[in-house]
C-alpha cells in the first residue's frame, strides 16, 4: 500500500477548521467525548472499531465511565499525522451524535 504523506503544520491547521472539538497536541489528533453513561459510551468504542477495521487505520480509544478519548496519529510514517487520521476523525464524528456524544 503506498504511504500516506504526512501533512504539513498549515495543511493540518487548515483540517482541524472542519472538525470542531478536535486538536492536534504531543503528535495526536485528538477528541475526547461525554455521554451519559457507561454503555453508550462503550457501544461507540465498538462502532469506531468497526469503522477502523473497514479503514485499516486505528486510533487509541481510552474508556471511561463516561468519556471515551479519541487519538490517532500514523504509525507508518513515523507518528506522523495524514489525511488517514483526518479520514478516521471524519468518520467518527459522523456516528458521535447518534451515540449521545458531546
Ligand atoms: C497492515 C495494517 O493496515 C497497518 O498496520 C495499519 C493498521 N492500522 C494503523 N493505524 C494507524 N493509526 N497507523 C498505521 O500506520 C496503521 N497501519
Amino acid at each position: 500500500m503506498p504511504q500516506p504523506e504526512p501533512l504539513s503544520d498549515q495543511d493540518i491547521a487548515a483540517r482541524l477548521g472542519d472538525l470542531p472539538g478536535w486538536s492536534v497536541s504531543e503528535g495526536l489528533l485528538r477528541r475526547g467525548y461525554h455521554f451519559a453513561g457507561h454503555f453508550p459510551a462503550a457501544a461507540m468504542v465498538l462502532h469506531i472499531a468497526q469503522i477502523q477495521e473497514e479503514l485499516g487505520h486505528h486510533a487509541e480509544l481510552t474508556l471511561g465511565y463516561n468519556r471515551l478519548a479519541v487519538a490517532v496519529n500514523t504509525h507508518s510514517v513515523g507518528g506522523r499525522i495524514t489525511a488517514l487520521d483526518f479520514g478516521l476523525a471524519h468518520r467518527i464524528e459522523a456516528i458521535a451524535s447518534g451515540h449521545g456524544a458531546d
